[in-house]
């Protein structure tokens, strides 16, 4: 069948081999008739030449069991090989050609074998020399490659710059990436900003996988954000959510941009989590004012594309300035964690003095931290500047990934009214309108669940999760995934798959209320991932379920939100590090509760 094969790429091996095998058949018709025209010779003295040595003792495997004939061939061959009669001249090129041509073939067709197991790269688009894709990715790269999705099938390749990029867009494949090959894939692809504003990559989020990496998930899992430590710290975020009420309730009847608002609530929530009641009043609410322009300036950082990323061979002339402003941004922040760690200290030391009893109040995660840092366990304690990077990941984690999503569930609500009275129904019933949503209570609204799952499935903060990168050459899909490429793992396309979602553009959070609690954030189901998946899933989980439908209830239990008068609403996005609505949300409160003195509590 193969020599038969028109197969253009088998052409020089199945030339290799004709050519050997008559060579071959030559040689065997020349020695056999020189054979019959003699008899057999004397021994020649041997001459130990490698090739005799090789070809006499393989023959001899080949001949074991009789070893008399053996000795005799193999004596045969080293004394025709190494006599120089001008007679066996012909036949001992002849041998020789195609003992050279058969190694050849063999070469050829060893080198073809490797070739085949080796699957070629991913389909994908043709960019430009040196550039790739990148001038035509757009400003909206999410939308550009659900496109791709659509014309290269599960998985395709993009270079951008010197970057290969590999999008995978199916669920099945997805699953190959976070399940059966989470490990190889469980490396991040910090681009430079990232490293500049997160000591070098030292935090969860930009940590290659490995023995730190996990050292510090499991800190911040299961001692940050442990169902205790969540629970312990409920009063911290109550105080700051009222804070954040109370506020909106001065401003009654005003229009109020809810993105900022909620911004500058969870700011307060994350930082009261963070070291709780360490600063001042004041001196508090200048940080949170700072971090959020911080972390504002971060996020349009982070979300720039930059030269540096797609050419590292360009990234020490940081041609944007990119990396100078992070850094900038970074030695801020640093500024900021130093003082609040020195208070800290100072606060502990004199609680020392003072007796027991006042630091019981603090476990907030600084306390937990610092504790952790005073172990004497190499496995278990951590250095500062790992508690600084753990500290960031809460505040940039938390921030602007929970604000986007109020907004988002906020918006489809006031674009649907039914869907608005139906959450404004539930909380009537389920909370009453004589007091105040609690924490408690949030596992009794299911309605308002299912709108945030929905809003999570048509607006996913993070389009296409946190970049990937595998730390060796892998498969996806029958296609290579060399080694150091970039995955992106489009959950934008997925939870917009027709195939996947009755009517995917349509906001319909009924879809979610009759699952049996299938479609979960867990990350189990890879047809729903707005939170990722695998070992790499958000660390922040638990704070963020909690903390997103907590602030939403309050806000929708609380008031009745209407557009200002002439305005429309406008629910297109822009893509970044976390995608959200285009124009912010502008919306008027009017109060829903009997008390006024509900608003103020
Ligand atoms: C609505 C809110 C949030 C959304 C939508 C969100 C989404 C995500 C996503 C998609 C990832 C990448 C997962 C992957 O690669 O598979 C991620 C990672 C991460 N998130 Fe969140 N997140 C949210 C809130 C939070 C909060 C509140 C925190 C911290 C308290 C947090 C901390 C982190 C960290 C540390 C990682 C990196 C995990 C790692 O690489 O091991 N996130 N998040």
């Amino acid at each position: 069948m193969w020599l038969g094969a028109s197969d253009k790429k088998d052409e020089l091996s199945r030339t290799t081999l004709i050519v050997s095998l008559s060579t071959f058949a030559l040689f065997c018709f020349l020695w056999v008739a020189k054979q019959a025209g003699k008899t057999v010779p004397p021994l020649p003295p041997a001459t130990k030449s490698e090739g005799f040595i090789i070809l006499s003792s393989s023959l001899s495997v080949l001949d074991s069991q009789n070893s008399y004939v053996s000795n005799t061939v193999s004596a045969m061959w080293l004394g025709w090989l190494g006599a120089s009669s001008e007679k066996d001249e012909l036949p001992r090129t002849t041998l020789i050609v195609s003992l050279f041509t058969f190694a050849l073939f063999c070469f050829l067709w060893v080198a073809k074998q490797t070739r085949k197991t080796v699957p070629p790269l991913p389909p994908g688009p043709r960019g430009l020399p040196l550039v790739g894709y990148l001038p035509f990715l757009g400003t909206e790269p999410h939308k550009k490659f659900e496109e791709l999705a659509g014309i290269y099938g599960p998985i395709y390749k993009v270079w951008l710059g010197k970057k290969l990029c590999v999008v995978v867009n199916s669920p099945s494949l997805v699953k190959e990436v976070v399940r059966d090959q989470d490990t190889t894939f469980a490396n991040r692809d910090p681009p430079v900003a990232a490293l500049a504003a997160t000591y070098g990559g030292a935090d969860i989020a930009f940590l290659p996988y490995g023995h730190e990496w996990k050292k510090l998930r499991k800190i911040f899992v299961r001692e940050m954000l442990s169902n205790a430590s969540l629970d312990g710290s409920y009063t911290l975020r109550r105080e700051q959510l009222r804070k954040g009420i109370r506020n909106v309730y001065e401003k009654i009847g005003t229009p109020i941009d809810v993105g900022e608002l909620t911004f500058a609530t969870l700011i307060n929530v994350m930082m009261s989590l963070l070291w709780g009641g360490t600063l001042q009043e004041d001196e508090g609410a200048n940080i949170a004012a700072e971090f959020k322009a911080l972390l504002a300036e971060l996020m349009v950082l982070f979300a720039k594309p930059n030269v540096s990323d797609f050419f590292p061979a360009l990234a020490r002339f940081d041609l944007q300035g990119i990396e100078r402003d992070a850094k900038s941004i970074f030695e801020w922040n640093e500024r900021i964690f130093d003082s609040a760690i020195d208070m800290r200290l100072k606060y502990l030391a004199k609680a020392k003095d003072e007796g027991p009893g006042i630091t019981e109040q603090k476990e907030d995660f600084l306390q937990i931290l610092l504790e952790l840092r005073e172990r004497d366990d190499a496995a278990t304690s951590i250095t500062t500047t790992q508690i600084k990077a753990l500290l960031l990941d809460v505040l940039v984690g938390g921030s602007d990934t929970t604000t986007t999503m109020v907004e988002w569930a906020m918006a489809e609500l006031m674009h649907h009214p039914e869907a608005m009275r139906r959450v404004h129904g539930e909380l009537t019933e389920m909370v009453g309108l004589d007091c105040i949503v609690e924490e408690s209570h949030l596992p009794k609204l299911n309605y308002l669940g299912a709108v945030i799952k929905e809003t999570f499935r048509l607006h996913p903060a993070l389009p296409l999760l946190v970049p990937r990168s595998p730390s060796q050459s892998s498969t996806i899909g029958g296609y290579t995934v060399p080694k150091g490429a970039r995955i992106m793992l489009n959950v934008w396309a997925i939870h917009r798959d027709p195939k996947i979602w009755d009517n995917p553009l349509e906001f319909r959070p009924e879809r979610f209320l009759n699952d049996s609690g299938r479609l979960d954030y867990s990350g189990n189901d890879f047809n729903y991932l707005p939170f990722g998946s695998g070992r790499r899933i958000c660390a922040g989980l638990p704070l963020a379920e909690k903390t997103l439908k907590y602030v939403l209830a309050s806000l929708l239990h609380q008031f009745e939100w209407q557009l200002p008068p002439s305005t429309e609403l406008d629910l297109s996005d822009r893509f970044g590090i976390v995608t959200k609505k285009r124009m912010p949300l502008i919306a008027i409160p009017t109060p829903r509760l009997s008390e006024p003195e509900l608003y103020t509590k």
